[in-house]
């Protein structure tokens, strides 16, 4: 039965949304105590090539890194995934202040943002529109941003987000390696099955969360608040707060690849 979700995430959401099902939905906050550890859990093996980086782009939600995922140039297997992911792109969610931001929640710590790296089964599907529809289409690595040193290779990054300040700007970006903001260790993540956190919110994610985080400064995240919602001729919006609110667990389990 599919269940009406009410659009509590975002005022850009406009009436109630209709999900399929409507109980394997994300985020979630992650009770650390309730989690099961499973030994079966392999490490993640993440083979990112920078080359093959394409364009950046205010898609007016968050920012996209989009990536040439016409080949299995940049591919995401072991974890919890039995087949083989292709990256197609990255963003990431934050607040208007360092006090909240992050989608998912651990023990309901909210942190100021969260990066999302996309990726879809190429060992099943040939497009990612495909795989987006389906139970075991896409693979999502979230990974915690903290307030603290620089992070330097996100500084290319955020040197590009003024070119791209408003809604469906985009700008060429080459050269980024997807695998620089991964946290040193990624042997200890949660894993769950949930959904897309925007539109179309289809349950078709298999999440994997790191439970270390990466440092940004609070210059560098100042600067993602420096983006707009909004397109040139519209009234000006900041891009802040572009999170959902964490969802019911509905009986699900989160698992974690560490005791
Ligand atoms: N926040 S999230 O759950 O990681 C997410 C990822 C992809 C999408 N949609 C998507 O990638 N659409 C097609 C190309 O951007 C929506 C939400
Ligand atoms: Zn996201």
């Amino acid at each position: 039965s599919s269940k009406y979700v009410l659009s509590q995430m975002h005022p850009m959401w406009q009436g109630p949304l209709v999900v399929p099902g409507g109980d394997r939905q994300s985020p979630i906050d992650i009770a650390v105590r309730k989690t099961v550890f499973d030994s079966e859990l392999k490490p993640l093996v993440a083979t990112y090539d920078p080359q093959t980086c394409q364009q950046i782009w205010n898609n007016g939600y968050s920012f996209l890194v989009e990536y040439d995922d016409t080949t299995d140039k940049n591919t995401l297997k072991g974890g919890p995934l039995k087949d083989k992911f292709r990256l197609c792109q990255f963003h990431f969610h934050w607040g208007e202040s360092n006090d909240w931001g992050s989608e998912h929640t651990v023990d309901r710590r909210l942190f100021p943002a969260e990066l999302h790296l996309v990726h879809w089964n190429s060992d099943r599907y040939t497009l990612f529109e495909e795989a987006v529809m389906e139970e075991n289409g896409l693979a999502v690595i979230g990974v915690f941003l903290k307030v603290g040193k620089r992070h330097e290779g996100l500084q290319k990054l955020v040197d590009a987000l003024p070119a791209i300040r408003h809604k469906d700007s985009i700008v060429e970006f080459n050269r980024f390696d997807p695998g620089c903001l991964l946290p040193a260790n990624i042997d200890d993540y949660w894993t769950y099955h949930g959904s897309l956190t925007t539109p179309p919110l289809t349950e078709s994610v298999s999440w994997i969360v790191m439970k270390q985080h990466i440092e940004v400064s609070h210059d560098q995240l100042a600067v993602f608040r420096s983006l707009l919602f909004t397109s040139a001729e519209e009234v000006q919006k900041s891009m802040v707060n572009n999170f959902r609110v964490q969802q019911p667990l509905r009986g699900r389990t989160v698992r974690s690849s560490f005791t």
